[in-house]
């Protein structure tokens, strides 16, 4: 701001002659407290009030001329003068007025002492917001303390960079905000010095920051810390790092490398190529090549054009120079889009590659002997190996079932279908240190009236058609040893109540003898049905159920231990490739949550029937989920919240279960005796009138040629 802007244009111009009450008057008119007086264009002098006031001191009238108290020693600014250098001249001088003078020297006004200082209050006012506009309009982060370390201001970059309001800032201690920045603030204002840039991580950004202090008057009253963020730059720069070494590390690996190996951009021009590709096709230098079409530089290459799915061709075997190679290429995809090709061309040492790959068999088929002998062996330590579980609940069931297996208790395993009662069981009777076998009976999938002589077995002549000699049933072949009855809710009444017989008094007679057999049996019952509730209906002897419901153990369904199925399926995919082996190495993490997300009615028989059809279908090492088909009629999913539970004991119909059954029996003997009835009648231990009478039931002379 100059002088110009600020002086008082309409200020009193007075003569010699004027008279001191003209003055006054005129002083009162315009309240002004200085006249200029102008004779001929000139300045001659100026008049304050103060000589006015002299004037009268002296006596004399009011209408005398003022020329006696005339100054003639004006302080004079230019109208160019700007308001510091016209405070300066003030203050030197100590005067309160100075008459102001254009370019002519012509008196444009005058200049009192307040009108600098409203002039000077107005400049720092305006100064202070145009350096407010300025910072916040900074890119760089600005923070500025007091002299006690309290935050007095923060620009819009470093609001916006800390997703922060000023308003909860101001006034709180800086260390409780940027603990970080405490110190060098400190110390800037300790010192009165700069302090030059520093790297920071703050709240997750990596600023550049320097420390300035903020001085008024000569005295250090605060600071201000001016920050950088870096954080994208040292993204970038890290890429690029990256990027450079990601380069080396090809460069290297391309020269390591038996082959020959070129690359190329998508238009076929050469980017890089590596030793081998140089010595093959006698080069001597890459600069020879680069940027130079591959099909100019090696003719004889059988590049396919053909490859635009990206799919990877099937490697050729060439000759180059008379020397066989294979031949391989590859597109290179970046975002769904071809950006160039890789061609490999396996030239040296092939011969070593075949004794490698027969090597490979070799340990391979070595392996897996040691597998199934570490299986055995873990096995014969840890009866119950075979229950693959890491889960909580199944590691305190085996506990508990080993504890049950030393006592000399009947046991009952209740759990859905294929949870593993059978495999449970199994193990029971190993860690039991009994003696006999481990004989299993499945009491739903036996026709009922050959339940009996299946539990019993039968005498020598005991119906027509009975084995010579008798037979022995399951009990006895159990002596001494364990009888599984699974699916027990489904046993006959009939035969339930024999059951109980051989429970409590342990002797029995076979069908159609009289003599009587003591045995030695461990009973573990299994079923998947609630026997209470068979009990309470009347389907079930009360009696039994209290006998064989000594100890009851109970297996979780396979969605209450989700945890379980990773390591399932690592079991089951080895238990796979034992039976066919293929290059499959297990699930994709996708995969596996993809079958931690379904509710498994069928649960793990069902898991291993889903896992068996991807094992056999996925063409990678790795199945994807997208080879994990849940079957169409168990749809549920955890997913959906109240998904209706499948229960396919209370689905099927009993009889319509039995008769299936009992149909399937009948063609499998028909299958063992090639056709004949009268032996297959026999393997079924009834009468040949009775399976005839089966055969029409069933309609099965329809489906089987009979001899
Ligand atoms: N924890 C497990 N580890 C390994 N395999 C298991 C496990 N649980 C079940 N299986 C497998 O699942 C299938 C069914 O098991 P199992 O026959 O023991 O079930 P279950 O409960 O007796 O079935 P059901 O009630 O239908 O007779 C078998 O192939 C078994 O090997």
């Amino acid at each position: 701001m100059k002088v110009r802007h600020l002086l008082t244009s309409n200020f009193v111009k007075v003569t010699r002659t004027t008279t001191a009450r003209e003055v006054l008057e005129k002083f009162l008119e315009l309240r002004q407290d200085l006249a200029c007086v102008i004779e001929g264009g000139k300045l001659i002098g100026i008049v304050t009030k103060y000589s006015i006031y002299r004037l009268l001191l002296k006596e004399q009238s009011l209408d005398s001329s003022i020329e006696s108290v005339i100054k003639h020693d004006v302080v004079v600014l230019h109208e160019e003068t700007s308001l510091t250098e016209a405070k300066d001249t003030l203050l030197r001088k100590q005067v309160g007025h100075a008459v102001v003078m254009n370019e002519k020297n012509t008196v444009i006004g005058v200049m009192a002492k307040s009108d600098l200082i409203t002039g000077l209050i107005t400049g720092s006012h305006n100064l202070g917001i145009r350096l407010k506009s300025l910072m916040n309009n900074l890119q760089e982060c600005v923070i500025s303390v007091d002299e006690h370390l309290h935050i007095t201001s923060m620009n819009e970059a470093a609001l916006q960079l800390f997703q922060i309001k000023e308003k909860h800032m101001l006034s709180k201690p800086i260390e409780d905000a940027f603990p970080e920045l405490t110190d060098d603030l400190r110390k800037v204002i300790h010192t009165g010095s700069v302090i030059d840039v520093k790297r920071f991580n703050l709240n997750k950004t990596t600023v550049f920051s320097s420390f300035v202090p903020i001085k008024e008057w000569g005295k250090t009253t605060g600071a201000m810390a001016v920050l950088k963020d870096v954080t994208d730059f040292e993204k970038v720069a890290n890429e690029l790092e990256s990027t450079k070494r990601i380069e080396k590390i090809l460069d290297s690996a391309l020269e390591l490398a038996y082959d020959a190996v070129v690359i190329t951009d998508n238009d076929g021009n050469i980017t890089k190529a590596n030793l081998g590709f140089l010595n093959l096709f006698s080069i001597e230098t890459i600069e020879h090549i680069l940027e130079k079409p591959i099909k100019k530089i090696a003719p004889d290459l059988p590049i396919s054009k053909n490859d635009a799915t990206g799919h990877q061709p099937e490697a050729k075997l060439i000759q180059i120079n008379g020397q066989k190679a294979i031949f391989n290429q590859m597109p290179i995809i970046q975002s769904n889009k071809r950006i160039g090709y890789i061609y490999k061309i396996i030239y040296q040492k092939l011969d070593i590659w075949k004794d490698l790959f027969q090597h490979m068999d070799k340990l391979e088929n070595e392996l897996t002997y040691y597998r199934g002998e570490l299986s055995r062996i873990s096995n014969r330590n840890d009866p119950f190996a075979s229950l693959i579980s890491k889960n909580k609940k199944m590691e305190q069931l085996k506990k508990e079932s080993y504890i049950a297996a030393k006592s000399f208790s009947n046991l009952l395993i209740t759990g859905e279908s294929g949870t593993g009662k059978e495999l449970l069981a199994d193990g029971i009777h190993r860690s039991s240190n009994r003696t006999g076998s481990f004989v299993k009976i499945n009491c739903a999938a036996i026709p009922e009236n050959l339940l009996e002589s299946e539990f019993f077995g039968y005498a020598d002549g005991a119906f027509t058609g009975s084995r010579k000699g008798g037979k022995p049933g399951k009990f006895e072949l159990a002596n001494e040893g364990t009888l599984f009855l699974d699916e027990i809710g489904d046993m006959p009444q009939s035969l339930q109540a024999k059951l109980l017989r051989v429970l409590q008094e342990k002797e029995f007679e076979r069908l159609g003898d009289t003599q009587t057999k003591k045995v030695d049996v461990r009973i573990i019952a299994a079923t998947n049905k609630d026997l209470f509730q068979l009990v309470k209906e009347g389907l079930f002897r009360e009696d039994l159920y209290y006998r064989i419901h000594v100890i009851n153990l109970n297996i979780p369904p396979l969605r209450e231990r989700l945890d379980d199925i990773p390591i399932l399926a690592d079991h089951l995919i080895k238990k796979f490739k034992t039976k066919k082996n293929k290059d499959v190495i297990g699930l994709t993490a996708e995969a596996i949550e993809k079958l931690q997300t379904y509710d498994w009615p069928g649960n793990v028989r069902q898991l291993e029937n889903i896992l068996e059809r991807a094992y056999h279908f996925t063409d990678s090492k790795w199945i994807e989920p997208e080879f994990i088909h849940f079957d169409q009629d168990h749809k549920t999913s955890l997913l959906l919240p109240h998904s209706p539970r499948y229960r396919p004991a209370e689905k099927i119909n009993r009889q319509e279960l039995l008769e299936e059954t009992e149909k399937k029996a009948i063609f499998k003997a028909l299958e063992q005796a090639h056709g004949n009835r009268t032996k297959a009648a026999k393997f079924l231990g009834i009468s040949r009138s009775s399976l005839y009478q089966k055969i029409n039931k069933y309609d099965i002379q329809k489906e089987i040629k009979f001899y």
